[in-house]
């Protein structure tokens, strides 16, 4: 594995490989959002829920014991992405995947991001293997629910929590996010479908992830096992560097301009 600061000039035998890849898999953390001042996962908690740690929140449990306080943690962090933009680096990889579907070939986004970042960069997202903080479900009969956007402003967080709204179509569901909390399964036809692409990649990078939760931090050695370059964009060391070809250590919004000019 070699690491590559920002700093330096990208070598050329990165920038071939990015520039000759025709059907590449992009895997997303919360680090490519982070330039959109968007908390990364371990940075989520304030005001009311300082004291808790995210994996603590985002589990059934935590649901169940005061689900008020998991609700409005979920709202509130939805009003947050309503009020930020993309970033370079979510821009950039909707270009790329412009790009190369111009070249018959594709770029496919798999994301671990809960927030809809990626697709208002213009982006096709292939799947979101944590579902999605825009969407609801009924926490007993599963039955989808359309819901107005939160009156938060996302940056102050609200003082109160709020109770959970009822579900329409059974007598005592209430609503929750349509996220996949830890010991959840995740969504079997985005899973799949990441691990058929990763399969027939030519180049996977991953980006702003810690590559520790799994089974997404898995994905990527797909990749090492059929002996495809695997690329790393982190202003730090992950759990999954040492599987890496390529490190590139810097923040995605500023090394994919690079990468991809
Ligand atoms: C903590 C971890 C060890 N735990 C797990 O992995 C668990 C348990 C587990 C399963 N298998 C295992 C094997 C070994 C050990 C543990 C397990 N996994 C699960 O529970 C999964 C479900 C996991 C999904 C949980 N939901 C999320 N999100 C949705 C909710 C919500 O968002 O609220 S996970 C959530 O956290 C993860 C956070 O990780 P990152 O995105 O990487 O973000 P992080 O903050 O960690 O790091 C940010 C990175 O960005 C970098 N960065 C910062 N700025 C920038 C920048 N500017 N540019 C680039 N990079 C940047 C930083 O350096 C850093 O590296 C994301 O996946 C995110 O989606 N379910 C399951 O396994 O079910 C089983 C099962 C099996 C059978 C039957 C029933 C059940
Ligand atoms: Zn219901």
């Amino acid at each position: 594995m070699r690491e590559l600061s920002v700093t330096e000039s990208v070598p050329e035998d990165v920038v071939a490989l990015v520039r000759d890849a025709r059907r590449v898999v992009v895997l997303s953390g919360a680090g490519i959002s982070a330039e959109s001042g968007v908390p990364t996962f371990r940075e989520v908690q304030r005001g009311l829920w300082e004291r808790f740690s995210a994996e603590e929140l985002a589990t059934p449990d935590a649901f169940d014991n005061d689900p008020a306080l998991v609700w409005t943690w979920y709202r509130w962090r939805q009003s947050l992405i309503d009020a930020v933009e993309p970033n370079a680096g979510h821009r950039c990889l909707a270009a790329w995947q412009e790009h190369l579907s111009a070249q018959h070939g594709w770029l496919a986004v798999v994301t671990q991001n809960v927030d809809d970042l990626h697709e208002r960069a213009g982006a096709e997202v292939l799947g979101h293997l944590h579902g999605s903080l825009a969407a609801h479900r009924c926490a007993d009969c599963g039955e989808p629910a359309e819901l107005p956007a939160p009156r938060y402003d996302g940056f102050t967080a609200p003082p109160t929590p709020e109770d959970p709204p009822g579900c329409e179509s059974c007598p005592d569901g209430v609503l929750r996010p349509d996220v996949v909390w830890f010991g959840e399964m995740l969504p079997a036809p985005a899973f799949d479908a990441a691990a058929a692409a990763i399969r027939a990649a030519d180049l996977v990078v991953v980006v702003g992830t810690s590559g520790i939760v799994q089974p997404a931090a898995s994905l990527p050695l797909l990749g090492l096992e059929r002996g495809i370059p695997l690329i790393e964009i982190n202003p730090e060391e992950t759990g999954l560097t040492e599987v890496m070809d390529f490190a590139i250590r810097g923040r995605s919004g500023e090394v994919l301009p690079r990468l991809l000019s």
